[in-house]
């Protein structure tokens, strides 16, 4: 994108927030020397001015799209999550709204509530145990460095990632996740994913393509695997298999910020345990829905509606937007827009 463009589009935003826009770029000899404070840079386009980030840090995720922010979640807050999550396998517990996901390898044996039957669940937003993972002020802290200070929480998940069985299901492909999101723009929305245990390649990590959320959303289908693939795990079809590929080996309460243009998978696991990572994302309350309609975003836009028609009962009056409407809840100053 043109970066005149972009600039202007954020001064706008920034406007809308009701923050002073940014200074305008006019290198000012002070003494001599351009005062590195007056210096604003017109260049980020990723990330807002606030104290938070280093400067190296900004230029990170503006270069590649993610950030990773090691020992951010406490191991007290993640034994809390991970009790949270069983009494919710065991059924002991049942929120409402909650989606419960088991992968397509298991779904033909006998269903036993316990979580070596579940690899994700969805939706946790009135589960208030498992919601304070979208609250924890030191998640929040870095969100805003990308949403500014109105913030939604969109989505939740935790990822129980199983063994594989030997038909690779438990491979997500490469995706973008602004797919699954009728909502702009895509620069106000990110993704953070905290690991709970150490994750690395034989567990089956996140894998990056570095760079790509400065390209365009592409077209998402069902890859052609012939193990089989999960409900809604939809791939890019047509991605460049040179790119090069960084493979995040995380640690406990390590959490990656991600970008949701930027192309990302998690390979198989080959271990005997259960993967564990709970992430959400946040978008600003001063995005937009759009319209999917006519755009690479109607297949996954008609399974969603399909899908929340069956669970909530309505038949032919819900929309992809929607279905969002009623999930995002509000974590942080006001409800604007969305
Ligand atoms: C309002 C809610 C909207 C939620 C909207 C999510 C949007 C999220 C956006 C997030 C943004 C970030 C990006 C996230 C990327 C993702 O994670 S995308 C979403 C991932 N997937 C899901 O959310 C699906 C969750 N739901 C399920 O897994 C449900 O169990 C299913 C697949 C709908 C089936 O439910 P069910 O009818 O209760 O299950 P069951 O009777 O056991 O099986 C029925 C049939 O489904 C098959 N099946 C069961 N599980 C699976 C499976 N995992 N895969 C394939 N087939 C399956 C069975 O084999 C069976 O097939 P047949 O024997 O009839 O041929
Ligand atoms: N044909 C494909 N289409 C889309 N995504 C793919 C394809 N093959 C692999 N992937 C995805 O590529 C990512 C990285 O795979 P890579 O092989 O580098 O990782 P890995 O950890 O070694 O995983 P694996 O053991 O499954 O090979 C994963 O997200 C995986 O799901
Ligand atoms: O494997 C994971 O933990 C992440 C999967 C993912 O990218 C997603 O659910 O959108
Ligand atoms: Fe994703
Ligand atoms: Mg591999």
């Amino acid at each position: 994108m043109n970066l005149t463009r972009a600039g202007a589009r954020l001064q706008v935003l920034l406007g809308h927030l009701g923050r002073p826009s940014a200074p305008t770029i006019v290198a000012q000899p002070v003494s001599g020397l351009a005062s590195p404070a007056s210096f604003q840079p017109e260049q980020f386009q990723y990330t807002l001015d606030n104290n938070v980030l280093t400067l190296e840090q900004r230029k990170f995720y503006e270069e590649n799209g993610f950030l990773v922010i090691k020992n951010l979640v406490s191991d007290d807050d993640i034994q809390r999550f991970r009790a949270e999550f069983e009494r919710i396998c065991r059924e002991e517990v049942k929120p409402p709204g909650i989606v419960i996901m088991r992968d397509v390898a298991l779904t033909k044996q006998d269903y036993m509530p316990s979580d070596r039957m579940v690899s994700k669940i969805q939706d946790f937003q009135e589960d208030e145990e498992l919601f304070r993972y979208c609250l924890l002020p030191e998640i929040l802290k870095y969100v805003e460095c990308f949403t500014g200070p109105n913030i939604m929480a969109l989505h939740g998940m935790l990822i129980n990632k199983p063994p594989d069985v030997g038909k690779k299901t438990s491979r997500h492909p490469f995706h973008q996740d602004l797919h699954y999101f009728p909502i702009r723009p895509s620069n106000l929305i990110v993704c953070a994913w905290t690991a709970m245990e150490h994750i690395d390649r034989n567990n089956g990590c996140l894998v990056v393509l570095p760079g790509t959320h400065k390209g365009t959303l592409k077209p998402h289908d069902y890859p052609k695997w012939e193990g089989g693939v999960n409900k809604m795990y939809h791939g890019i079809q047509d991605y460049d298999p040179n790119s090069p590929r960084v493979h995040l080996v995380m640690e406990k309460g390590d959490t990656v910020f991600f970008h949701p243009l930027l192309i990302h998978g998690s390979g198989r696991n080959k271990t005997q345990g259960f993967r564990k990572a709970i992430s959400c994302h946040f978008g600003s309350s001063d995005c937009q829905y759009i319209d999917v309609s006519g755009t690479s975003q109607e297949n996954i836009a008609r399974e969603v509606v399909e899908m929340a028609e069956k669970k909530y009962g309505f038949q032919g009056f819900m929309d992809f937007k929607d279905t969002w409407i009623f999930r995002s809840r509000l974590v942080k100053g006001e409800r604007i827009n969305i």
